[in-house]
C-alpha cells in the first residue's frame, strides 16, 4: 500500500490516512529532546536552511548529524519548508532514505531577549559523506563496481519514494549521503512532495502528470528540459533526469552538465542529447518555454563523451537522459537494465571501501590539498599517467574521468590535448557566478507580463531563456560547487510577494556574503571565475 493513500480519482486523502498507511516502527522516532542531550561536535556543512553539525547522542553514544532550523522571517513562524521536511521523513521507512530520528530543541538562555525564539534541530543517524564532497576528494577512486553499487541503492530509494507517491525533486550529488559501510542514502526532503499522478509501472516510463505543479524545481544543474522549458504537468520522471547526471557525475568525476544560466542550460543539454524534434520529444514545441527556441540541430554526443565507459554505462545513461519524459526509463525498468547484470558486477555495499569524510565545508580542505600537488609540467605529463599519478586518468573530452573509475580500467582511448593537464589541476567545472535574475522574473520562473499575474493553464508559466531561475551561494574564499538551489522557491502554496521578499534578502545576504575584506583576493577569486568560465565555454563548444 503506498504511503499516500489515494482515492479513487487518485486525489491524495488526509494526513491520517498518509499516517496510518505508514509502516514505520513508533519507536524509530524519539520525539523532541533538549539539544542538550546532545555534545555537538562540529560543522559539517551549511544549508540554505542552516548549520548542519555532528554530534553525539549523550543518551546512546550514537554519532548524529543536527540540521539546525533557520527561521529567516521569526514573524512568520516555523517554515512551512521544514515542516514538509519533517513530515514526510518521519513517515518513510527505507533503507536507502536518510532517517529522521529525533527532533531537538535548544530554548534561549533565560537572561536573553525573551522574543527569542528556540531553536529546532532535526537529527539524523551521521553520515560519513555526502556524494558531491566524496567525489570532490582527490584520494578517492571509484570502480565500476562501486558505481553499480551507489547506483542500485539510489534506484531503490527512488523506487520506494516514487511507488508512495513521492516526487524528490531535487536530486543531485549533494544530496546523496554515503556512510562507510558503503549505505547510500536520499537526503533534504524540503523540496519533495506528494505526487498525484499514477506510480510508475514497469515498461511504462514516467506516465501522463495528472495536475500542475510549481516548475521551479530541482538544482540548474539537474535539472530536466521539460522543466527547463516549465512543463507544470511533470512526473516522476524529473527525479529519473537527476539521477542520470548523477550516475555521469560518478563516471566522469565532475557535474557532466554544469549550466550557467538556463538557457545555457538547455543549450548544453541539446549538445549531450541532441535538438528536440516531434519523435525524440513529443509535444515540446508547446511547452512555453519553447516558443522563442530556435535551438541549432545537433545529433548529440553522449555515446562519444561516454564510450570509454562501456556500451552499457551508455545505453542506461541514454534512457535516463532521454529528452522524452514520458519515455525516460522509471526505476523499476532502470534496476533491471542489463548494465547492472554484466561484469564488473556490482559490489556489495560492505565490500566497499571507506574513505576520510568528506562534506561540504571538507570541500575546501580537498581544494587547498589539490593546489598544494605539485604542478604539472608544462606541455606534458611525463610519467603521471593514469597509473602513476594519483588521480591521473584523463578524458579526452576535456572532462577529467579523476576517479580513474573501475580501478584504472577508465578511460580506454583518451588521447585528447586536455590531458596533458593532470586531472587534480582541473576543477570539476565551477562556472561563474551567475547573475541574479532580472527585475521582473518572478521567483517561481514566470516573467511578470505586464499583468504581474503568472500565466495560467496546463503548460505553466513561460520564462526568458536566459534568466537565472536559481542563484547559487558561493564559499567566501574559494568558488564552490553551484549545486546549491535557494530555497525560498521551495514551498509553492506560499504567496509570491513572501517569496519575493524572502529571495531578495537571500540574494542581497549572498551578494555581500561573497565579497572577502581583501580586494586582492576578490579580484583574483574573480579572475579564477572567468578563466573556468571561458575553459567551460571552450569545452562545450566542441
Ligand atoms: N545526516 C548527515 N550526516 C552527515 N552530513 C550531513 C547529514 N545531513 C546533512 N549533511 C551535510 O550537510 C549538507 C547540507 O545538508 P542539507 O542538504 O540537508 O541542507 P539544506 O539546507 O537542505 O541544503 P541545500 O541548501 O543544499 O538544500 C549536506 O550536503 C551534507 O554535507
Amino acid at each position: 500500500m503506498s504511503i499516500l493513500e489515494s482515492n479513487e480519482a487518485g486525489a491524495a486523502t488526509s494526513p491520517r490516512s498518509f499516517a496510518i498507511a505508514h509502516q514505520r516502527p513508533r519507536n524509530s522516532f524519539v520525539g523532541c529532546s533538549r539539544i542538550t542531550d546532545y555534545e555537538v561536535l562540529g560543522k559539517l556543512g551549511e544549508g540554505t536552511f542552516g548549520e548542519v553539525h555532528r554530534a553525539r547522542s549523550k543518551k546512546t553514544g550514537a554519532l548524529v548529524a543536527l540540521k539546525k532550523i533557520i527561521m529567516h522571517n521569526e514573524k512568520d513562524g516555523f517554515p512551512i519548508t521544514a515542516l514538509r521536511e519533517i513530515k514526510l521523513l518521519k513517515l518513510l521507512s527505507h533503507n536507502n532514505i536518510l532517517r529522521l530520528e529525533d527532533m531537538a530543541v535548544e530554548h534561549p538562555a533565560r537572561s536573553t531577549d525573551k522574543r527569542k525564539k528556540p531553536i529546532m534541530y532535526m537529527v539524523t543517524p551521521y553520515m560519513d559523506h555526502d556524494l558531491s564532497g566524496l567525489l570532490d576528494n582527490p584520494s578517492v577512486h571509484f570502480t565500476e563496481p562501486q558505481i553499480k553499487c551507489y547506483m542500485l541503492q539510489l534506484l531503490e530509494g527512488l523506487r520506494y519514494l516514487h511507488e508512495n507517491k513521492i516526487l524528490h525533486r531535487d536530486m543531485k550529488a549533494a544530496n546523496l549521503l554515503i556512510n562507510n559501510k558503503g549505505i547510500l542514502q536520499i537526503a533534504d526532503f524540503g523540496l519533495a512532495r506528494h505526487y498525484e499522478g499514477e506510480v510508475p509501472k514497469a515498461g511504462r516510463g514516467g506516465g501522463d502528470g495528472r495536475r500542475d505543479y510549481t516548475s521551479l524545481v530541482v538544482t540548474r544543474w539537474y535539472r530536466p528540459p521539460e522543466l527547463l522549458m516549465h512543463l507544470k504537468r511533470y512526473t516522476t520522471a524529473i527525479d529519473m533526469w537527476g539521477v542520470g547526471c548523477v550516475f555521469g557525475e560518478m563516471l566522469v568525476g565532475k557535474p557532466i552538465l554544469a549550466g550557467e544560466s538556463d538557457g545555457h542550460q538547455l543549450e548544453i543539454i541539446f549538445d549531450l542529447c541532441g535538438t528536440p524534434t516531434d519523435e525524440n520529444m513529443p509535444g515540446w514545441r508547446s511547452l512555453p518555454g519553447a516558443e522563442a527556441l530556435q535551438p541549432r540541430p545537433r545529433q548529440g554526443n553522449l555515446s562519444q563523451r561516454f564510450r570509454e565507459y562501456g556500451s552499457g554505462a551508455v545505453s542506461l545513461l541514454r534512457e535516463l537522459l532521454k529528452l522524452d519524459w514520458r519515455g525516460r526509463v522509471n526505476a523499476i525498468d532502470a534496476l533491471q537494465h542489463p548494465y547492472f547484470r554484466t561484469a564488473p558486477f556490482p559490489a556489495k555495499p560492505h565490500d566497499l571501501p571507506s574513505f576520510e569524510e568528506s562534506h561540504e565545508l571538507d570541500r575546501r580542505k580537498f581544494h587547498d590539498r589539490r593546489a598544494a600537488l605539485p604542478p604539472a609540467p608544462k606541455g606534458g605529463t611525463v610519467g603521471r599517467g593514469p597509473q602513476d599519478g594519483p588521480n591521473a586518468s584523463f578524458s579526452s573530452d576535456g572532462f577529467s574521468s579523476r576517479n580513474g573509475a573501475n580501478g584504472g580500467r577508465y578511460p580506454r582511448n583518451s588521447r585528447g590535448p586536455e590531458e596533458r593537464v593532470p586531472a587534480w589541476h582541473r576543477d570539476r567545472g565551477l562556472p561563474p557566478r551567475p547573475p541574479p535574475p532580472a527585475e521582473g522574473d518572478h521567483p517561481d520562473g514566470y516573467r511578470d507580463r505586464g499583468g504581474g499575474r503568472p500565466p495560467r493553464g496546463g503548460g505553466g508559466g513561460g520564462g526568458r531563456q536566459d534568466v537565472d531561475t536559481y542563484i547559487p551561494s558561493y564559499d567566501r574564499d574559494a568558488p564552490r560547487r553551484d549545486d546549491r538551489r535557494r530555497r525560498d522557491d521551495r514551498d509553492d502554496r506560499r504567496h509570491d510577494w513572501d517569496r519575493r521578499r524572502e529571495f531578495d534578502d537571500r540574494a542581497r545576504n549572498s551578494r555581500t556574503r561573497s565579497r572577502s575584506r581583501s580586494p586582492v583576493r576578490d579580484r583574483d577569486r574573480d579572475r579564477d571565475r572567468d578563466r573556468d568560465r571561458d575553459r567551460e565555454r571552450d569545452l562545450y563548444r566542441r
